[in-house]
């Protein structure tokens, strides 16, 4: 397998026309730096009105934040961790037995994959946990012997913490809390665990292709310090420097469609490192009003964005992605 030895050429499935991770990233000194939110701020009535104006405006301008004193369960989060890179850990046969099948999206694999059918410098575990009735238990390792329950936990704290987040992000739409809630209530939760090994020739692939996420919200945990997330603002890219224990929230493009445009679901990418592998834990929350995605008609203004129903909006998010070219939601502005 390419990732395993280092002395192996790079399968030219995986090489990338025009340089992988390499166009157009700014450097160190100039980089702008994420937002960062502070959950216990917005908790306090004496600075909740500023940090809910930083929140609003990290969602429009950035579409990204870093969130820190989140107050998520520290032993759960460690436990994900812990459990996500014993699990990519195991040999490629163990990881096999939750296999993704042909044409399906859970399980473990390459998931992500360009038009020019060229792969993602990536392995990746994707299983559904929410709606609890619709578990595919099949698709849950059940190597390390902790990883289900380990899930199970942390899909709990992630939904809490997406409650939380979306009462203040109510608020700084003008919203009742319930109305941007309701359109969360009871939806879809998908976890994507990623490991990124090192590559020697780091710009010749890359950890996934630039994307906008589908969903409508996104969390994304570091397991580790290594670098590679890059966002897209203002035509270039920007490298994430995780803080240490904060969350990375995401816009996606279903929240950016209910807010009828305020809010920003902007590109993304993940670069390579040369020396060191990197393994993220990623949860998306997914959204709709009434099996439609459209503005939420409380915001009281005339839609910029055509109602559609969920599963033409996926087949058209799904086409995007693998296309890499304009945003489906774009196509949907009036
Ligand atoms: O692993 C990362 O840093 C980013 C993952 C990502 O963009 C995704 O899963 O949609
Ligand atoms: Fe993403």
């Amino acid at each position: 397998m390419a990732f395993a030895d280092p002395h192996l050429q790079i399968p030219d499935r995986y090489i990338r026309a025009a340089g992988g991770g390499g166009v157009v990233v700014v450097g160190d000194g100039e980089s702008l730096e994420l937002p960062v939110v502070d959950m216990a701020r917005l908790l306090d009535p004496e600075h909740r009105e500023a940090e809910v104006a930083l929140l609003g405006s990290a969602c429009r301008s950035w579409g990204f934040f870093q969130l820190i004193n989140h107050g998520v369960d520290e032993a759960v989060i460690q436990k994900m961790k812990d459990n996500t890179v014993q699990f990519f850990e195991l040999p490629l046969e163990d990881k096999n037995t939750v296999a993704v099948r042909p044409g399906g999206i859970e399980g473990f694999g390459h998931h992500f994959r360009s038009s020019a059918g060229k792969l993602d410098w990536a392995e990746n575990l994707i299983v559904e946990t929410q709606p609890f009735q619709q578990r595919n238990l099949e698709f849950w390792p059940s190597k390390p012997p902790t990883f289900r329950d380990s899930i199970d936990k942390y899909a709990m704290e992630m939904w809490n913490l997406t409650t939380r987040l979306l009462r203040f992000m109510a608020s700084d739409l003008g919203v009742e809390q319930e109305t941007l809630l309701a359109a969360f209530h009871g939806k879809r939760q998908t976890f994507g665990l990623h490991r990124y090994p090192p590559c020697r020739h780091p710009e010749k692939v890359i950890g996934i292709s630039p994307h906008s996420d589908g969903f409508g919200l996104t969390l994304l945990l570091q397991v580790n310090d290594t670098l590679g997330l890059q966002v897209s603002k203002d035509g270039r890219w920007h490298p994430v420097r995780p803080l240490p224990g904060a969350f990375i929230v995401n816009v996606g493009e279903i929240l950016e469609v209910l807010t009828n445009g305020r809010y920003k679901s902007v590109f993304h990418r993940v670069a390579i490192d040369a020396e060191r592998g990197r393994v993220t834990v990623v949860v998306f929350q997914d959204a709709c009003i009434n099996g439609l995605v459209k503005p939420l008609p409380e915001l009281g203004e005339t839609p910029r964005y055509r109602a559609i129903g969920k599963s033409e909006y996926f087949k058209g998010h799904t086409a995007e992605v693998l296309g890499q070219g304009e945003r489906f939601i774009d196509t949907l502005k009036k």
